[in-house]
């Protein structure tokens, strides 16, 4: 059940000072938590390393089954609400001292095993300049969608200079955070081309698709570029001392496989393996991938997200042997009274017994009306519940 994947070591792992890494248990996936913090001092974040969320997502042995919540920062939370209050949402993210907090809010309140850090998938396409906004209960809406290849021109490289408030960020957070992981995370090639090229969100993407199927090198050009700022967004999260990465390809699910694995799997691809000499977790997640998910994980993931429409065992049928899953109480359950919360939180880690590794969470993101107290008795179920 826990054979090695044999990943190569990257010679950045060189003078890493936890030798513990270079011992048998850990060489599934070769950690180098925090060790690229921008104040250049190593630190040996054994505490880091060994802790429930990365152990799982590595498919160690654990103390209990980890718990984080897609979409814990912000929401509804009372104090994300009044920290946010008069300062637009794009520009919370590029506040180090205002990232710092809302990323640390759920980690306090509800005790969660990681923090997600707070940004959103759209910030580095603004940080290369494209005009977009997040307009409140809609989502990323795009002045110019890109349309031609024209429009390509205006996706250029990312660099780390045009980031710096994230270098900072998570500089400061794995300070405060200890030995509680980071996540950093981007949006995948297809669903930032969704965004890109409808002009904000759509149910039908009926312009991507066009795009797709009619003019099937721009679209492909357009995707390159697209894993090409992703893949170097997630980097600098990673140099700065995130301990995993996730890729959301949330709106991945409206395509059928053949498609999937031929539009979209290849740029995919190309950002898990930017990030792969690094060894740290990679987190592949799509909301209705019931039917992809042994491709995302074939993509290069190390953790499958699943949500809550395939049972963990089957899930873990799908993505085959050698990956942990992620996932996958529906959103909407949290609306239920508490016994209703824990009965399918127990069916859900029922399912994920047999598993190689689990991390538990939602199958989507926290919905904004979740009482957030629901949410602290979930994370406090889990654990009691899965106490080795
Ligand atoms: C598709 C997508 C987006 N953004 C994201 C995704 C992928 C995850 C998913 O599938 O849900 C990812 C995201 N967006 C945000 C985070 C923060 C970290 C976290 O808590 O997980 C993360 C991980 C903050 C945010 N991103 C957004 C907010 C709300 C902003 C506000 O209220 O001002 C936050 C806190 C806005 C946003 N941005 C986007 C949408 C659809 C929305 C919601 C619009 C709305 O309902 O108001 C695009």
């Amino acid at each position: 059940m826990r054979g090695r994947v044999g990943r190569t070591r990257p010679a950045r792992r060189e003078g890493h000072p936890c030798g513990a890494c270079l011992s048998a248990t850990h060489a599934k996936i070769p950690d180098v938590s925090n060790q690229h913090r921008p104040t250049g001092q190593p630190t040996t974040n054994t505490a880091t390393h060994d802790s429930a969320f990365l152990r799982a997502c590595r498919r160690e042995e654990v103390p209990h089954t980890p718990v984080w919540f897609m979409r814990q920062a912000g929401r509804s939370l009372p104090e994300y609400l009044k920290v946010r209050e008069g300062v637009p949402m794009l520009e919370s993210c590029t506040r180090p001292e205002l990232i710092t907090e809302i990323t640390m809010q759920p980690v306090r309140r509800h005790k969660v095993d990681a923090a997600v850090y707070f940004s959103d998938i759209v910030v580095p396409l603004r940080a290369i300049g494209i005009d977009l906004d997040i307009k409140p209960g809609v989502g990323p809406v795009i002045a110019d969608p890109v349309r031609t290849r024209a429009d390509l021109d205006r996706l250029r490289p990312l660099t780390p200079d045009d980031v710096p408030y994230v270098t900072e960020a998570v500089g400061l957070l794995t300070a405060e955070l200890g030995a509680t992981p980071l996540i950093g995370f981007a949006g995948a090639p297809f669903t930032l081309a969704s965004y890109l090229i409808e002009g904000g969100p759509s149910r039908t993407y009926e312009r991507t698709k066009a795009m797709m199927y009619g003019e099937p090198d721009l679209w492909s050009d357009l995707v390159d570029r697209l894993a090409a700022i992703t893949g170097a967004f997630l980097k600098v999260q990673i140099e700065a001392g995130a301990s995993a990465v996730q890729l959301f390809d949330s709106w991945a699910g409206a395509l059928a496989p053949d498609d999937y694995r031929r539009y979209v799997m290849p740029a995919s691809s190309k950002v898990f393996a930017e990030a792969a000499p690094y060894g740290v977790p990679r987190i592949h997640f799509g909301v209705g991938t019931g039917e992809l998910l042994g491709l995302m994980g074939e993509a290069g993931a190390d953790v499958v997200g699943v949500d809550w429409r395939v049972p963990l065992d089957e899930a873990a049928r799908r993505v085959g042997p050698g990956k942990a899953l992620q996932g996958n109480l529906d959103p909407a359950v949290l609306f239920a009274p508490r016994e209703a919360v824990e009965a399918k939180a127990a069916a859900a880690l029922e399912a994920a017994s047999g598993l190689e590794g689990h991390v538990f969470n939602l199958g989507h993101g926290v919905m904004p009306a979740t009482d957030p107290d629901a949410l602290t008795r979930l994370v406090e179920f889990v654990h009691e519940r899965t106490a080795r």
